[in-house]
């Protein structure tokens, strides 16, 4: 970098009180003609600062502009193979071309032989990926030994005995299959409105069977990990395998499996990988031992037939809201570690909440023993049940329709 030139000295005036008038006179003319030559140096210095000023910024506009487009174009994906030094052997994906390059110093801590990294056109790494496996474990959730029984559940009896004879049996009786000479069931739907006991039933499933718990939501693969949907299904029933048994269950599967619409958009073929693969996988399924698969939707309408053909989701089992008996029964379920006053009437309380599902009786539950802590209180009345009715019903926005309640 050039140094800034020093500035002039500045010129002194010294005028002795001996002077005469003439004398003085020729001080102060030297003097003038002294700074008028200084003022033409500073000019001159100002006038090269002013230009260098401008060459500057046009290297800075050039730079910002080169960065962009760095910064825009395209990276490729590549998997460190080996770190040597300051050096790692990269393999570019696609191509299988394996090169040498530089380890930039802000990745020296982190990156590891099998780390993915993006690089550009000269292979130098840009940055390092979110590692396969992270995606694996974010996208899945794995359960070793879920806790839910079929206690836990209420007013779905005949929901339990059906998941039962099409998930449980053929986990645990293999054989009786085989010696009456049939097809267990090969995937399990369970299809009714939100917050119902569907997670539960397949939680519970897997608890009874001593399966591992493996759940993948539909909406996420679309949403969250685009571009990944078909890996990550293949991932899934890998796992299932490494784990067995073990039960996999597909949340929102509608968000993969909807009818196919008119619009041709990159999502939609995305989405339709997704569920070919899943197809696929399923379709290949017969002789992969103990793995039973269970999906669930809320949007059973959207379904495309595809996924309902037989050795694909051929049990359908409907999932509906509670009725009286079913609501009590979950009240009880989620009162049974409270202390409640006598008077709770579980019956009348059923009869009030008509229309609820599972999981809003579970937090009318709650609720309600949040009133009790307000007012101090230890044992759980009917007054809380309610206050909570009440709160439950202003947030679905039914406000204006007076709770009937004793
Ligand atoms: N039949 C039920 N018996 C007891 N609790 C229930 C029942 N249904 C729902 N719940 C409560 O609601 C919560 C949510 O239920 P769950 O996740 O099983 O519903 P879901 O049908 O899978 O809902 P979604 O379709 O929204 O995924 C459960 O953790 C439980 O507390």
């Amino acid at each position: 970098m050039s140094r800034s030139p020093s500035l002039p000295e500045r010129p002194r005036l010294e005028l002795d009180p001996d002077m005469t008038p003439s004398e003085r006179l020729g001080a102060l003319t030297d003097h003038h003609a002294q700074l008028v030559k200084v003022n033409r140096e500073l000019e001159a210095q100002l006038d090269s600062a002013r230009a260098r000023r401008e060459d500057l910024t046009d290297e800075v506009d050039q730079l910002e502009r080169e960065n962009e487009t760095l910064k825009t174009s395209s990276l490729y994906v590549a998997t460190a193979e080996e770190i040597i030094d300051d050096g790692v052997v990269v393999k570019q994906h696609g191509n299988n071309q394996e090169v040498l390059t530089e380890l930039p110093t802000q990745l020296r801590e982190g990156l590891e032989a099998g780390d993915r990294v993006a690089i550009n056109d000269s292979f130098s790494i840009q940055s390092q990926l979110e590692s396969e496996t992270d995606a694996r474990a974010q996208a899945m959730e794995v359960d070793e030994s879920p806790t839910v029984t079929y206690d836990d559940i209420g007013g779905l009896e005949e929901q339990i005995q059906e998941v039962r004879e099409a998930v449980e049996e053929p986990l645990i009786n293999a054989e009786q299959f085989d010696e009456i000479g049939i097809e267990p069931p090969s995937g399990v739907l369970l299809h009714g409105p939100p917050g119902t006991g569907k997670t539960m039933l397949a939680r519970a499933v897997a608890n009874e069977t001593d399966a591992t718990f493996i759940k993948m939501a539909g909406s996420e693969l679309v949403r969250k990990f685009i571009g990944e949907g078909s890996r990550l299904v293949r991932d899934l029933f890998e796992l299932a395998s490494e784990r067995e048994p073990a039960i996999i269950f597909i949340d929102e599967i509608d968000a993969v499996a909807a009818k196919r619409t008119e619009s041709k958009t990159s999502g939609d073929a995305e989405v339709q990988r997704t569920m070919m693969q899943l197809l696929s996988e399923m379709d290949g399924f017969e002789d992969r031992g103990e793995i039973r698969i269970i999906a669930a939707t809320n949007r059973f309408d959207m379904l495309d037939r595809a996924i309902l053909r037989p050795g694909r989701f051929d049990r359908l089992i409907e999932v509906p809201e509670p009725d009286a008996e079913g609501r009590k029964r979950i009240l009880e379920i989620h009162t049974g570690d409270m202390s409640l006053a006598d008077e709770v009437d579980f019956e009348r309380l059923a009869e009030e909440t008509d229309g609820f599902s599972g999981a809003e009786l579970a937090s009318l539950a709650t609720e309600a023993g949040m009133f009790a802590i307000r007012d101090g209180r230890t044992d759980v009345r009917t007054e809380d049940f309610v206050d909570a009715l009440e709160k439950i019903e202003e947030g679905d926005q039914t406000e204006g329709q007076p709770v009937a309640f004793y």
